[in-house]
């Protein structure tokens, strides 16, 4: 837990008002468009710049810009459709963007080719709110799932089938999450928390440089959603895995986040680091 925060920061109670963004720029952590580059490759996994997306008529957000520096957790907030899930699939490239460039681990999200998008996809894991296993394969099988994008064909993830390196590296990823012993159960016969901990493990074995969740503990009652919560930040610091989250708790921005994106009316008003802020900050992008 963070022990003190600075509340000194404006507030962002009055982003229904037609004041300036509360910090936008002011405190950016992501690096700055001139950063050094390390080996060649750049020190941010992701970059928004001028970011528009639209459905149909309806814009949800334009001019988005940041970068995610290698390693950092950041919480996305905003209230109920703000865009935050579209940000997320945005970057991802689930979705075409309609204006500005998303760069996913050095590569151009648009630009990228259909062989690109695939090992993009294999270097990124995606934790959602729904687990999504499948329900009448054992655990195993579907930790084994996340290798998907990795290695094709089912060899490589039936529990019967994968090989032996495969089987090893899931057992570990299920070690991992306090679930190896529960590998040859049915996922149908675990507890939300517990898939949610499945789910986990399947994107952990991948090893991806990027975590995308989704709310991840939206389903769940708050004392498991505090477990999964903190085990799962504790993983993904120990990795070194650079992750974006979205969740509806103030304290959970703050508490696991380095620093916060909030969206609201259709732009990015917060970009701040955690401990520059106080809960109080946060309760206007919510409501
Ligand atoms: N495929 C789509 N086609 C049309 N509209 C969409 C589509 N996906 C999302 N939307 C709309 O875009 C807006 C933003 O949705 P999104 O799910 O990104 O919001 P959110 O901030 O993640 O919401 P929540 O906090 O409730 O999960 C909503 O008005 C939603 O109805």
């Amino acid at each position: 837990m963070r022990a003190t925060r600075n509340s000194t920061t404006s507030s962002v109670s009055d982003l229904r008002t037609d004041t300036p963004p509360l910090t936008l720029g002011a405190v950016q952590t992501g690096a700055p468009a001139s950063a050094p580059v390390s080996h060649g490759l750049p020190d941010h996994d992701v970059s928004a710049e001028g970011l528009t997306k639209s459905f149909g008529k309806t814009q949800i957000f334009s001019d988005v810009n940041f970068r995610l520096v290698r390693g950092e957790a950041v919480a996305l907030v905003g209230a109920n459709g703000t865009g935050k899930s579209t940000l997320l699939r945005c970057i991802l490239g689930l979705i075409p963007i309609d204006g500005g460039t998303v760069e996913l681990l050095g590569q151009d999200v648009s630009a990228a080719k259909a062989s690109q998008m695939r090992q993009l996809r294999s270097k990124t894991g995606l934790v959602a709110q729904k687990h999504n296993l499948v329900p009448r394969l054992t655990v195993l099988s579907n930790v084994l799932h996340g290798l998907l994008g990795q290695q094709s064909g089912p060899r490589y993830w039936s529990q019967s089938f994968a090989p032996q390196a495969a089987r090893d590296a899931a057992l570990a990823a299920l070690d991992k999450v306090g679930l190896a012993h529960l590998a040859g159960r049915r996922a149908d016969r675990l507890s939300g928390g517990q898939s949610q901990r499945v789910a986990i493990a399947r994107a952990l074995i991948a090893q991806p440089k990027l975590l995308i969740a989704d709310e991840p503990c939206a389903s769940l009652d708050p004392s498991a959603g505090e477990e999964i919560m903190s085990m799962f930040f504790d993983l993904v610091r120990s990795e070194g895995v650079t992750v974006v989250f979205t969740s509806h708790h103030i304290e959970h921005a703050l508490t696991y986040g380095d620093r916060v994106l909030g969206l609201a009316e259709g732009k990015l008003k917060l970009d701040a680091t955690a401990n520059s802020l106080a809960p109080s900050d946060l309760r206007g992008l919510y409501d």
